[in-house]
């Protein structure tokens, strides 16, 4: 379980001394023997200048402050003894509080790098203190963190279930149906439209399960079940390798404990065979 009092995300002014520094470039953490926090001002001092892109405070670790400094490129001479380790490692390495914290400071730090301009006049932007968003002090517009909703859904047909592989999946492995929400469509008129899509299947019955942050690199994950209606099943090409029915007896390599792919799959068998239902970690 993660200790909801040892991280804290918070807007903190990069004005201010002092603090933990984390230092990101494209979803990974600079990381030395002592781990991914560095005392700050002694970080910044070991950094040529043009590797830091922009610097953020993220929250509060412990009660400390800490700052996430976006880096231009990854460099690991950059620190006596340093290497990079990708976000999604420390997922599988299972420490939720800083899996959290190196999340939130992921999904900052790119933002932060993605909007160093403003898209509407080109000029400079500068970071508010107030709240968690860019301003443009020419044409006055503000840049709030870029999030993208995007559904997930089990399907069931009886006692089986509906998984598919998408060609980026590791090797053997099969997962439920996502997709990215579209502009002017409700949630679940996105899962109606990513499963007819994926694998031309009609679905009805939608019960919404749960949500997670899923920071790869901005998702917000919203979770479904839902029931087989008609139809055969048609793999989209290029997004979809294999789809197929599976029986619980006889399932493939599933996703990654602690994704909510896993979680709606467990929840569902637990819920069938009547064993302790699984918890969704965040
Ligand atoms: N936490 C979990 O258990 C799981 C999370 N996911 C995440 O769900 C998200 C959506 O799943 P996919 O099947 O990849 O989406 P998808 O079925 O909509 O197809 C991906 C395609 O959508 C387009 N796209 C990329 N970014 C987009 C955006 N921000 N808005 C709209 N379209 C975009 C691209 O053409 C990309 O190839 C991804 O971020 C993926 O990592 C997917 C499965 C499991
Ligand atoms: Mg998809
Ligand atoms: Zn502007």
């Amino acid at each position: 379980m993660a200790d909801s009092n040892l991280w804290q995300p918070a807007v903190i002014d990069a004005g201010q001394a002092g603090g933990w520094a984390l230092a990101h470039c494209r979803q990974q953490f600079l990381c030395d023997a002592r781990g991914v926090l560095f005392p700050r001002a002694w970080l910044k001092a070991q950094l040529p200048q043009p590797q830091v892109l922009a610097e953020h405070g993220v929250g509060h670790f412990n009660g400390q402050p800490v700052f996430v400094l976006e880096l231009a490129d990854h460099a690991e001479a950059l620190l006596p003894g340093g290497f990079w380790k990708g976000l999604r490692q420390f997922m599988h390495e299972g420490d939720l509080t800083t899996f959290r914290m190196l999340g939130y400071a992921a999904q900052v730090a790119t933002w932060a790098r993605q909007h160093r301009f403003c898209g509407s006049c080109g000029g400079p932007l500068q970071a508010l203190s107030s709240e968690r968003a860019m301003a443009c002090p020419r044409c006055e517009l503000h840049h709030y963190p870029r999030l993208s909703p995007s559904i997930i859904v089990l399907i069931s047909r009886g006692d089986q279930l509906l998984l598919a592989r998408s060609p980026r999946f590791a090797a053997g492995v099969y997962s439920t149906l996502a997709g990215f929400v579209e502009p002017g469509e409700s949630i679940e008129e996105c899962v109606r439209r990513e499963v007819r899509e994926e694998v031309a299947l009609e679905v009805g019955n939608l019960r919404y399960i749960a949500s997670q942050s899923w920071p790869f690199p901005h998702s917000l994950m919203l979770g479904f079940h839902a029931d087989y209606l008609a139809g055969e099943i048609v793999p989209q090409p290029e997004e979809i390798e294999d789809a197929r029915w599976f029986t619980p007896d006889q399932l493939p390599p599933l996703p990654a404990h602690g994704s909510i792919a896993r979680y709606l799959i467990e929840l569902y068998l637990a819920r069938r065979s009547g064993a302790a239902e699984p918890v969704l970690p965040g």
